[in-house]
């Protein structure tokens, strides 16, 4: 459906897209992370024709884009800069798209109604777009995007302005919907959590590359890096020299899978595999600030000469602050990443 291929964009000295290659195949969601300023918008811009490309190329159903202006491309935009309308009705933003292809007013009117049932807002056409809540916006806005039926649906942050609990009742609507429409999908998103919960494919930017791709199981299973590891919110990142199954660190000797690149390399240990016990048992560590996540308890644990980590433990394991426990580390959860040589914080 979509490939991108070398797709490059400057700005002065800096390339915000630095030759990426991506492609998107049909009916998939994929959805693109990472950091502020890592170039996720302005491959979306590029994607559209809303930003000249310095280099590489576009194609849509292996049409090159170049020279093909926004609207002739075929694309259902959910831009936060395409805001709704709001001196018109839900009805009138939603046939925007369809007036603007000169759809006829009775096949409008249809397309409007099947399109405002789809989002949950079955009758909806001639209320006023400022009396609508956020989430009613967005599904108006959701709406109007499909209704000329994209050929690729391109949404930019689509729930960045929703509360949490809306957000992720919304997350399972859209990826639920999508998959019924069978639509091809390219969203933005800050929100790593989003990202996993509503992509086939993720896409890990990073100063204008693509770090990772995956589906968001081997994504998060198997960073790619020790960038894409902090990345996920895993802070338990040291350097390592890797001998066999034995990872040699900070922390002391952590095991680590079988058939683990060996030497030096950056070593992830999930907050899942530092097992507490008693304090005579594995590497010391004094327990720190406890936060309750519903259904375990995060721990930071504070070594005497090593980086802090964080464990997770189940409620009623969950040792008292300032207590003296012992850590082993299950190989099971930790993971050798690449990227060897590299600073463990880049
Ligand atoms: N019009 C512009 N002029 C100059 N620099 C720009 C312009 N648009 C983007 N940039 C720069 O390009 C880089 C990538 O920006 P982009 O907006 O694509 O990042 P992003 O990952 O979408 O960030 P955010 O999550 O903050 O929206 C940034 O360094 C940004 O400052």
């Amino acid at each position: 459906m979509l490939s991108l291929q070398a797709a490059t964009v400057r700005f002065g000295e800096r390339a915000a897209l630095d030759a990426v290659d991506l492609e998107v195949d049909d009916h998939r969601i994929v959805c693109v992370l990472g950091p502020s300023g890592s170039g996720k918008s302005t491959l979306l811009r590029a994607v559209a024709g809303l930003q000249p490309m310095d280099g590489g190329r576009v194609l849509l159903a292996g049409q090159d884009q170049a020279g093909v202006p926004v609207h002739r491309r075929g694309l259902g935009l959910m831009f936060q800069d395409h805001q709704l309308f709001p001196h018109r009705d839900v009805g009138a933003n939603v046939a925007f798209g369809l007036r603007m292809h000169g759809t006829g007013r009775a096949e409008t009117n249809a397309r409007v109604r099947e399109l405002l049932e789809l989002v949950g807002l079955p009758g909806a056409e001639r209320r006023a777009v400022a009396a609508l809540s956020g989430g009613e916006q967005q599904r108006v806005a959701l709406a109007r995007a499909l209704a000329p039926r994209p050929k690729l649906l391109m949404l930019d942050e689509p729930l960045g302005q929703l509360d949490r609990s809306l957000r992720e009742r919304l997350v399972v609507e859209l990826r639920t919907l999508f998959q019924e429409l069978g639509t091809t999908v390219l969203a933005v998103t800050h929100d790593q959590g989003e990202a996993f919960a509503l992509a086939d494919r993720v896409v890990v930017m990073r100063d204008g590359r693509i770090a990772q791709e995956g589906t968001p199981l081997d994504v998060w299973q198997r960073p790619a890096s020790a960038f894409v590891a902090r990345f996920l919110g895993f802070d338990n990142v040291t350097p390592a020299t890797v001998t066999g199954q034995a990872a040699a660190t900070a922390w002391g000797k952590v095991p680590v899978p079988e058939g683990s690149p060996q030497g030096e390399a950056d070593l992830l240990v999930r907050p899942a595999g530092v097992r507490i016990g008693a304090p005579e048992d594995g590497l010391r560590c004094t327990v720190g600030v406890r936060t309750f996540r519903g259904n375990h308890v995060t721990v930071r644990l504070l070594p005497e000469n090593a980086p802090v980590l964080e464990a997770e433990c189940a409620l009623r394991d969950t040792p008292d602050e300032g207590a003296v426990v012992g850590v082993r580390f299950d190989a099971a959860e930790t993971v050798v990443l690449a990227g060897a040589g590299k600073p463990s914080g880049a």
